[in-house]
């Protein structure tokens, strides 16, 4: 059982480009539009249109020439002629002239001539005659057009509306929607093989053999399942190997033969007897790209690719089996491979700036990584408080996690009170941090 030596360990930020390395997005699929959210746009898409398609009212009132009615007031009433009416999704035909007035709907077109709308709550109707009460809508910046929202104002003809690239959210969605997309070409979906590895390991459920020491559930696959899914990837559940290295390489075998995209392993990759995960790969034709990296938790992680008759290498990451290390280097790794498959532009989660609100030691010279909560502070500043004790196979302690305190290498303690940068975990981790009774009345840099 022999490895090639192993290099130097690398850094985080090493592993991470050996990870993406010569990673391109995969084919594209045309889908309906409605499938497409959280999708990938595979092209730019040009809109056919001008939106709004035409200038056209913000408001419901009367069209106007703003000239006519400066210097209106309650006391001195401007009246105006009425000559028509354009409702939504219909048109004057006609050009509007001085001492004129249109009555128009917020969206429609605002007829030649006008240049301004005056609000409906301003004016007063009599007859054929309408009187303006009130200029204000009117007054900041005579010569301007006011209430009147321009043609290709939101997007200009011809020209790219989404890019390639995009991750596709609702509003990115009905912007394609507004200029007529019905079916979309978006990048294919990764499919993401897991296999778990251990002796130890038992099916789901199965407690009994926890309460009669015999097994440890094999929740990994449930937490890397959700995490590929989070990831806009496809799990493919392919069962746990036993630790003997003829039925790890089986195991894997049947994951490249599944058409996967990505293969995960957990477990199996540190220095123990019976970890085999590297054997098998290399027993498989199997490049490897890197093992070990100055981290914690995740140290023993493992990077490479295996060959697969007549089709490209597929990409291999062997996540450690300690359940925190699972999801810590999935989160670092996994992720950004996965959303690179994914054609997304951006395949790295966010990081911000947090403050401290306790000491941490971090003596090692590895990078930390340590799960915090964050909550939002009177001072604007994010508070980052450890979930707890912060062992690897602590997984409570990561279920209570918002994001991962990054320690640099290097850095053996951090005090109370010291600015760190923290990597949120999941969309809505700052959704509690950021949102507070001051949101919507307070300004704060
Ligand atoms: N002598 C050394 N021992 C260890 C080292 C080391 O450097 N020298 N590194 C430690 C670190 S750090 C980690 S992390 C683990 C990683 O080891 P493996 O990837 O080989 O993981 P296993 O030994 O297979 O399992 C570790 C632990 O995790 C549980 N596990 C495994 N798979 C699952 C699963 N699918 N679901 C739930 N739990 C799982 C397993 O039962 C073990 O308790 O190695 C250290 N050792
Ligand atoms: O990296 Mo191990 O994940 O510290 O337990």
């Amino acid at each position: 059982m022999s490895h090639p030596a192993p290099r130097s360990r690398l850094a985080v930020a090493e592993a991470i480009t050996a990870v993406l390395e010569d990673v391109a997005p995969l084919p594209a699929e045309r889908v309906p539009l409605a499938d497409a959210h959280g999708r990938v746009l595979a092209e730019d898409v040009v809109s056919p249109v001008a939106l709004p398609p035409w200038d056209n009212a913000a408001m419901d009132g009367i069209a106007v020439l703003a000239a006519d009615v400066l210097g209106a007031r309650a006391d001195a009433p401007v009246v105006l002629r009425v000559v028509g009416t354009v409702p939504a999704g219909g048109a004057w035909r006609g050009t509007l002239n001085s001492g004129e007035a249109v009555r128009i709907a917020t969206g429609a077109p605002v007829p030649a001539g006008a240049d301004a709308v005056v609000r409906v709550e301003d004016v007063t109707y009599d007859g054929d005659a309408v009187l303006v009460r009130d200029d204000r809508d009117v007054r900041p910046a005579p010569g301007a057009r006011h209430n009147v929202r321009p043609r290709g104002e939101d997007v200009a003809e011809h020209r790219v509306v989404v890019a390639a690239g995009t991750r596709l959210g609702p509003s990115g969605l009905a912007v394609l929607a507004s200029v007529g997309c019905t079916r979309l070409s978006v990048v294919r979906r990764p499919r993401v093989a897991l296999v778990a590895s251990g002796d130890e390991l038992v099916p789901l459920g199965d407690v009994d053999a926890v309460r009669a020491g015999r097994g440890i559930i094999a929740s990994n696959t449930v937490a890397l399942a959700a995490l590929v899914r989070e990831a806009g990837g496809e799990p493919l559940d392919m069962g746990v190997a036993p630790d003997r290295p003829d039925a790890l390489r089986e195991r894997l075998q049947a994951a490249l033969d599944a058409d996967s995209d990505v293969l995960l392993t957990t477990g199996g990759i540190s220095v123990g007897d019976r970890d085999h995960v590297r054997d098998a790969v290399a027993a498989l034709g199997g490049r490897l790209r890197f093992w070990r990296v100055r981290m914690r938790p995740g140290g023993p992680v493992g990077a490479g690719t295996l060959p697969r008759a007549s089709h490209a290498d597929v990409p291999w990451l062997g996540l450690p089996g300690n359940p925190v290390s699972t999801v810590v280097t999935f989160e670092l790794f996994a992720r950004p491979l996965l959303r690179r498959l994914s054609g997304d532009a951006r395949p790295f989660r966010r990081a911000v700036r947090v403050t401290l609100r306790e000491p941490v030691d971090a003596p090692a010279p590895l990078t930390h990584f340590l799960r915090v909560t964050l909550d939002a502070e009177e001072s604007g500043e994010l508070a980052a408080r450890l979930t707890g004790p912060q062992g690897s196979g602590l997984l409570t302690s990561a279920a209570r996690a918002d994001a991962l305190l990054v320690v640099p290498e290097g850095v053996t303690a951090l005090a109370a009170g010291a600015p760190a940068r923290a990597l949120l975990l999941g969309e809505g981790a700052l959704d509690a941090a950021a949102l507070d009774a001051a949101t919507f009345t307070e300004v704060r840099a």
